[in-house]
């Protein structure tokens, strides 16, 4: 179980630094280190925090090679510094207390002692628990003070910045080296062995490389490679897993097994043209195995998903469940490429006309974790990202190359130093607050009336994270589990840039900037906000006080729920007229004007309890109005709502209170007689609901 920690305490900036005045002996660090190591085991099953960073403390991970950097004694560290340029050897003398870290008591050559805190390792790796005994190296390490007066400890936030040393290395000092623990490459094996029979996974790894290190013998070695690629598929290490079984190939029938291993891999890191090319070469040595034709089959599926955007989207609905999130479907990206904007950056652009309603592009995630508590939802995205990074570097080109603000880089990270890929916690969150998006389960049910469910898990979408925000978007996003779809909200040229609203659109321009200030570090610059920012302030003053007028009006009556008397619907009315007055009908003609859509809706409301039908086609058609949709200026004018979408002229926002407002005028029309319109408008309700949810779905859905 993963849960968010509190922030740790602020530490003095970098210019503060200096020589321990007290250090604690040996004695002392090990006495409250058992002190902590007997409260530990009183909780074996407490969740397993997450350090997340914080970026007022950010400090770049080291680049450097062990071998490049100075290795000083512990007695040589200064209080909050950060030692460029400098490293240490240290043996682990205690057990590790695990907890958002793992805390060891480690010892230098000269015999100083020090406590060093290891942060964001992965449970796939044997630095998650330090063993006893172990040696390693911190690079450019940071000392910072930990509390009471004396108490500092080494803080190791960059998982590369720390290695385990093998026992013979040779920038191990002479009093630290142990030489290995077990002499021949056999006894290494049979250790893995051992290890994985016993479900220590990394252990195995560790000694499988070990043997593999200890023998020149070719044919010794080619099994090993496959029980390391087995041990590497089952710790989810798909880049580790493919090299290895490529590296067990001997030549011959029996490489099927390499080959099938390969493709399993190459499945996982979702290359699904390599897997299917490993897979043929499995099935040509072997070609009645029917697991190699099964997963050969899965990979074909996935390569038709990626080249046609074909997808089964009940099915994959039905499958969903709490322990299902995670759907096994390519990702469908023709449609768009990525380009740079004129707007920022990077943006996502259309490669083909599409109408609205079409799918713009499909995407699973590149990292979603199962966590859908709010509370937990963040820290699990961060440690998922470290954990799936440090696992398989592969994936660090796409996933760093992400935005990441004002972080500034230094042009390592992913790169292999040490034989780990260099990985900046900081720039990770950094990416993870810019680019990642909150997923219900699924947004058919998140969109059903009355759910008031909350729980969203968070993600990376590679590909949707290119597109820019704009408050009048022409694509929509939904998920189903963690595959992302998204839809054209209105008819697209080729070449045009594609847009989302990184947030559902607050109603007010101030508000919703702010929000964007906080959370991107950009101002808008759509069509509506520069319309809003060419209303004089005193129209944008006037605006503001009369939606908090109306809506406190509205608040004291909830339609669906009561029959709302006249009086309390006249005063509404009265204060949207108001409010529309307020808005300049030069520049808002083809706009959205948002604080007229809660008034317009609940007169909706309202009249459709009293059945007041010719009112509720009026109040309706002012929603799609108050939208941006194009309407008839007169509630008699002949009109088609099923061509709203398709206006290149007006500027839209696209939400479920569309579809609604559709489907209220469809049932007034209905019942006033006119068939026809009634039939148009749930015609124009359901493509609409197909945006939102991502899918053709049923509106009666809406009425569960
Ligand atoms: C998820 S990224 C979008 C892709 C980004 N443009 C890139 O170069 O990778 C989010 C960042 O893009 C920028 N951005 C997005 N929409 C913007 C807009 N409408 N105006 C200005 N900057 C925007 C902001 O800096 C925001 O933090």
């Amino acid at each position: 179980m993963i849960m968010a920690t509190e922030a740790p305490e602020s530490s003095a900036p970098a210019s503060s630094a200096r020589a321990a005045s007290k250090r604690l002996t040996k004695e002392q660090l090990l006495k409250t280190h058992n002190a902590h190591l007997k409260k530990q085991d009183t909780l074996p099953n407490a969740p397993r925090p997450v350090k997340q960073p914080v970026m007022a403390e950010a400090y770049q991970a080291s680049t450097k090679s062990i071998r490049e950097v100075d290795i000083i004694p512990l007695s040589d560290l200064e209080v909050e510094s950060h030692h460029r340029g400098k490293g240490i050897v240290v043996k682990v003398v205690s057990p590790p207390f695990v907890g958002a870290g793992a805390v060891s008591v480690v010892e230098d050559e000269f015999g100083n002692v020090d406590k060093l805190a290891i942060y964001n390792q992965n449970d796939s790796s044997i630095l998650s628990g330090v063993p006893e005994g172990c040696i390693v190296a911190v690079k450019e390490p940071y000392y910072k003070r930990n509390g009471a007066e004396g108490d500092h400890m080494i803080c190791v936030d960059h998982p590369s910045d720390v290695i385990l040393l093998r026992f013979s290395d040779p920038v191990i000092p002479e009093s630290l080296r142990l030489g290995p623990l077990l002499k021949t490459a056999e006894e290494w094996k049979n250790a893995g062995d051992t290890a994985f029979l016993g479900k220590d996974f990394p252990t195995a790894v560790f000694c499988y490389s070990e043997a593999l290190e200890a023998s020149d013998d070719a044919a010794f070695k080619a099994p090993i490679y496959t029980k390391r690629a087995g041990t590497n598929l089952v710790l989810g290490r798909y880049d580790g897993a493919k090299a290895d079984s490529l590296a067990s190939r001997i030549g011959g029938p029996a490489d099927w097994k390499a080959y099938y291993n390969a493709g399993r891999a190459a499945y996982g890191l979702c290359e699904y043209s390599a897997s299917k090319e490993f897979l043929e070469k499995a099935l040509e040595l072997n070609t009645t195995n029917s697991a190699i034709r099964k997963e050969y089959d899965r990979c074909l599926a996935r390569l038709k998903e990626q080249e046609t955007g074909e997808y089964d989207f009940k099915a994959m609905y039905a499958s969903l469940s709490p322990a299902n999130v995670h759907l096994d479907r390519g990702s469908f990206l023709g449609n768009t490429r990525v380009a740079e904007s004129p707007l920022h950056g990077r943006g996502l652009f259309a490669t083909k006309d599409l109408k609205a309603g079409d799918i713009v592009f499909v995407e699973k995630a590149a990292l979603m974790p199962n966590q859908y508590e709010p509370a937990r939802a963040s820290a699990a995205l961060y440690a998922l990202t470290v954990r799936q990074l440090c696992d398989n570097p592969s994936l660090a080109k796409d996933i760093l190359g992400m935005y990441a603000g004002d972080y500034e880089r230094t042009g390592a990270e992913g790169t292999t130093v040490d034989g780990v890929p260099v990985l900046d916690v900081f720039l990770i969150e950094g990416i993870r607050t810019k680019n990642c998006f909150s997923a219900p389960l699924s947004t058919l049910d998140d969109t059903k009336p009355g759910t008031i469910d909350g729980r969203l898990a968070k993600g990376l979408w590679i590909h949707a994270a290119a597109m820019n925000h704009s408050c009048v978007t022409n694509t929509m996003r939904s998920f189903v589990g963690d595959i992302l779809i998204s839809r054209a909200t209105r008819d697209i040229k080729a070449g045009e840039e594609l847009f989302q609203q990184y947030v559902p659109v607050k109603s007010l321009p101030d508000v919703r900037n702010k929000q964007y200030k906080e959370g991107w570090g950009f101002e808008c610059a759509c069509a509506l906000c520069s319309t809003e920012r060419a209303s004089p302030e005193a129209s944008r003053a006037k605006r503001k006080e009369l939606l908090a007028a109306v809506e406190k009006q509205c608040n004291k009556k909830i339609p669906g729920k009561e029959i709302v008397p006249d009086a309390a619907i006249r005063a509404v009315d009265r204060l949207a007229k108001q409010l529309e007055d307020a808005h300049e009908a030069d520049l808002y003609d083809k706009h959205p004007r948002l604080t007229l859509i809660y008034p317009c809706n609940w007169l909706v409301g309202a009249h459709r309890g009293k059945k007041n039908w010719g009112k509720v086609v009026r109040y309706g058609i002012k929603v799609l109005r108050n939208f941006g949709f194009p309407v008839p200026s007169d509630e008699s004018d002949a009109w088609d709502p099923r061509e709203i979408y398709s206006s290149r002229d007006n500027q839209t926002l696209m939400t479920i209170h569309v579809v609604t407002a559709l489907r209220r005028l469809g049932e007034a029309y209905g019942t006033l007689g006119q068939q026809e319109m009634a039939d148009r408008c749930i015609e124009a309700a359901e493509l609409g609901y197909m945006m939102v949810t991502g899918f053709k779905n049923d509106l009666s859905a809406l009425d569960q």
